[in-house]
């Protein structure tokens, strides 16, 4: 089966939400920022962004049946409050569609704004289609002027086959260790990803896409690893313990799933993320990610070796941590992994 046309509203809605975060960034107010019940942050544009991809996708493809399973909801700007918030982001959404033409269209009001925000409430599952949508991933990189991402995903039958990936601070030229890249002036990459189709990547600004492929490396000293950028997400430690493994580089530290798209086209060959103790991985911080590694000709797994499984609901369950990396070197890193595992459990067996 071919998803043509939801790849195209897809790279659409990503895109147009990339325009809205861009500006945000560019011009983040102290009031734009706020905290959510469990203390992460959210913005004026996580909302915005969110509002913006379901009202995209809900022109672009007309259906009864639209279900979407996304990070953010409207409880908070509902409450007393929130009614300068929400209006910022209805000028931000009005503004962006308004500057992009396509829809010939009247203003959208604040409830038409907190209805789309609303539409990513679904529980996912295995049947039938559902979008699956984080508006900002990595809304701490956000905040710091770094990486973050869009990450759009379509689950038929419980499976990924579509995924999208907008990264507006990741140049078009490899990343590594040693330079540090100026984020000005750079139009930022769109990574998408077909079942069976392969993994591309474009210019936000659209040029023409190339398709690209994991690193082939087969030597682990030649393999540079990508791990979360803030500590609290993924345990350092733990990851440099595949040492062991002959891996040399140091780390390269960056946020959101921007680390899926340039280990999409071989920027490193290794990413490793295991999130502390108690924390559940969500479906929308993965599934874009994992499709554009894939059919880049890469493996994702959790720490068992078991492929992730979007079919749950809106968490992931799944065993300690998650490896990223080409098919030769997976057996190598699984093996590292388990074995810095179970010597950090003897040390410490609350780990
Ligand atoms: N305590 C936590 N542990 C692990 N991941 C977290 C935690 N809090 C938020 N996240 C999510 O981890 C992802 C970013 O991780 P990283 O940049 O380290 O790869 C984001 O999806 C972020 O959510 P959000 O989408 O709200 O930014
Ligand atoms: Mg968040
Ligand atoms: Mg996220
Ligand atoms: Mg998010």
């Amino acid at each position: 089966m071919s998803y043509e046309k939801e790849l195209k509203a897809a790279k659409k809605a990503a895109s147009l939400a990339a325009q809205l975060c861009q500006k945000v960034q560019k011009a983040l107010l102290q009031s734009d920022v706020h905290s959510k019940s469990d203390k992460s942050p959210v913005t004026v544009a996580d909302y915005g962004s969110q509002a913006l991809v379901s009202f995209v996708l809900g022109k672009e493809l007309p259906t009864a049946s639209f279900s979407m399973v996304a990070e953010e909801d409207s409880a908070d700007l509902r409450k007393d409050g929130g009614q300068d918030t929400l209006e910022r982001i209805t000028k931000l959404i009005n503004d962006t569609l308004s500057s992009d033409g396509s829809y010939d269209l009247s203003p959208l009001s604040g409830e038409d704004v907190l209805t789309a925000i609303d539409s990513g409430k679904s529980e996912g599952g295995p049947n039938g289609r559902h979008w699956v949508l984080d508006p900002i991933d990595g809304t701490k990189g956000f905040l710091r002027g770094d990486q973050y991402a869009i990450a759009l995903a379509l689950l038929d039958e419980g499976k990924v086959v579509l995924g999208v990936l907008a990264c507006p601070n990741l140049p078009l030229q490899p990343i590594g260790n040693t330079e540090k890249h100026s984020l000005q002036n750079q139009a930022g990459c769109l990574f998408f990803a077909e079942v069976g189709g392969g993994t591309h990547m474009q210019s936000l600004d659209g040029s023409l896409s190339t398709k690209v492929h994991v690193s082939s490396t087969v030597n682990p000293a030649e393999a540079s690893f990508f791990e979360s950028y803030e500590a609290a997400h993924s345990l350092h430690d733990l990851s440099s313990s595949i040492a062991t493994l002959g891996v040399q580089a140091p780390p390269v530290r960056i946020d959101s799933q921007a680390k899926y798209g340039a280990l999409s086209r071989g920027d490193g060959a290794i990413y490793l993320r295991f999130p502390h103790k108690g924390y559940r991985e969500k479906i929308w911080d993965h599934a874009a990610g994992c499709i554009v590694v894939t059919e880049a000709g890469g493996v994702v797994t959790d720490a068992g070796g078991n492929p992730l499984d979007f079919s749950k609901g809106r968490f992931l369950d799944l065993d300690t941590g998650i490896i990223v990396t080409n098919q030769k070197l997976m057996p190598l890193l699984l093996k590292a992994v388990q074995d810095a595992l179970s010597e950090s459990s003897q040390a410490t067996p609350s780990l």
